[in-house]
Parts: structure tokens; sequence; C-alpha cells
């Protein structure tokens, strides 16, 4: 089964900010991304709402339960009082648990699980007791010891962290030294009960190695490169882009 596309809304509210006024719509390109046929919407609210605002977690939620109720919410954050507050109040299909400091830039790495294994235990704990699917944020480390922790939290899914791969994107040698130590990561997950999604600097031309490298890849959350892809092609043609970059039929 093909990876499933989950739209990142994160870099058209960051130009939709750039302005005191609602345009570009983060809600009518998610309907559109939705409509040419992507999974999902993923967010990732950051601290000082430099793209994402609180404000359009609900117009989000309503448009999937309204329109795309077969649609999935992703939303991505560090586990903190405040991000577990706006997850009770909007209800994502999914949680994606991240470590960024909230200065930080973008998503730079993945937990370090050894260092972070109670407050995640806790974490994941409560969230799967209200009934969320969570994921955590993974460096593409083949590490053992590491992915036990992943999966003694508790939590159903990692998300790799493909930053390193997206910057191999002019040197494919290095893609693919890469690609295989993601897809090795992917199988010690996949073995040890964990189902694995990717994410970060993914593109059309980068896609289909990764998929090769990991053919069980559950879904991958796409964000900057797609919504550099939509201002090229619009957003529908590079959803069915990125859905066939991924293996689908689109
Ligand atoms: C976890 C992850 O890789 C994405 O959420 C990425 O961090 C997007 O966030 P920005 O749009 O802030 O770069
Ligand atoms: N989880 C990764 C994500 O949602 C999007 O990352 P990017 O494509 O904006 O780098």
């Amino acid at each position: 089964m093909p990876a499933k596309l989950s739209v990142n809304l994160n870099a058209i509210a960051m130009l939709r900010n750039r302005r005191d006024l609602p345009w570009p719509s983060v809600t009518g390109l998610g309907r559109i991304a939705l409509q040419a046929g992507a999974s999902g919407l993923t967010v990732h609210p950051r601290p000082d709402q430099r793209h994402i605002r609180f404000s359009d977690l609900q117009p989000i939620r309503n448009l999937i339960d309204d329109e795309f109720p077969a649609a999935e919410f992703n939303m991505e954050g560090f586990p903190n009082e405040a991000f577990l507050e706006l997850v009770e109040r909007h209800e994502p299909e999914q949680v994606t648990l991240v470590p960024d400091d909230p200065a930080q830039a973008t998503s730079d790495h993945g937990w370090d699980f050894h260092k972070s294994h109670n407050l995640l235990g806790n974490v994941v704990g409560s969230l799967k007791k209200k009934g969320y699917r969570v994921s955590l944020f993974a460096d593409g480390t083949p590490d053992l010891q590491a992915l036990k922790i992943a999966k003694e939290t508790g939590a159903d899914r990692i998300e790799l962290y493909t930053g390193p791969y997206g910057g191999c994107y002019d040197d494919p040698e290095k893609a693919e030294r890469v690609a295989t130590e993601l897809g090795r990561t992917a199988e010690i997950a996949i073995g040890l009960g964990l189902a694995v999604n990717a994410g970060h600097d993914l593109t059309v031309a980068n896609l289909p190695l990764l998929v090769k490298y990991i053919p069980e890849l559950a879904e991958v959350s796409i964000g900057h490169g797609l919504t550099a892809d939509a201002l090229e092609y619009g957003m529908a043609e590079t959803v069915r882009r990125f859905r066939r970059a991924c293996g689908e039929a689109a």
C-alpha cells in the first residue's frame, strides 16, 4: 500500500501571515489538497504562531469533519501544556511529538529517547488513554535500544526525520547511503511493532528512493517542498504529483 500523503499547511500560513489579510487561505488550500486526494492535513503550531495560528485549528478540524470525514488531522509539536491543550481542544487523529524548543526555526532532530524516556512515557500514556494515535519524531539512526524505548512509551508510530536525506538533493550517492540508513531504522522499528511515518524536506524528486528503501512507509507529511511546487503547478496538480511519487496511481 503506498504511503499516505498528509499536506503540511505551515508554509501556506506563513505566506498568509505576511499581511493582515486572509489569503492565501489555509483552509481553502487544505480543501483543494484533500479534493486532489491527500489523505490528511498536518500542522505544526509553534508557540510564537509565526505560521499556523491557534485560531486556524478549529476551521481545519471543521473542514475535515464536515467535508472529508475519512481524512486525518495530524498535529505536531513539543508536548508542553499549551500544545497538549490545543490537542485536547481539536482532537486530531494523530499527534506527532517533536523535541523542538520554542525558538527553533524548524525541526532539525528527533527525540533522544534515552534522555526523554520518562517525559515521553508520561505524555504518550496520557494521550493513548484519551484515544489518540501517537507518533514520535525520530532520527534515521538504526539504534535498536533507542527504538525499544520509543516502543516502550506506548507510541504507535515513529516519524523519521528526513531533513538530512532532503539535504542530499545534489549528491545521489550520499542520498542512497542516507536512504539505506533510514530503511534499516524503519525495519527495526517495524520489527518492534511500530509503524513508520516520515517527513521533512521531502520532494517529488526524493520520494521514490525513500519509498524504495521503506516500502512499508505508512505516511509522509510534506509542507515546504509541496508548497514550493504548488506555486508552480497549482495545489491540486502538486498533490497528484506527490501522490504519484509515493507510488499511488493518481
Ligand atoms: C516535524 C517536522 O519536520 C515538521 O513539522 C517541520 O518542522 C515543519 O515545521 P516548519 O514549517 O516550522 O518548518
Ligand atoms: N513532519 C514533517 C512535515 O510536516 C513537513 O515538513 P516539510 O516538508 O515542511 O519540511
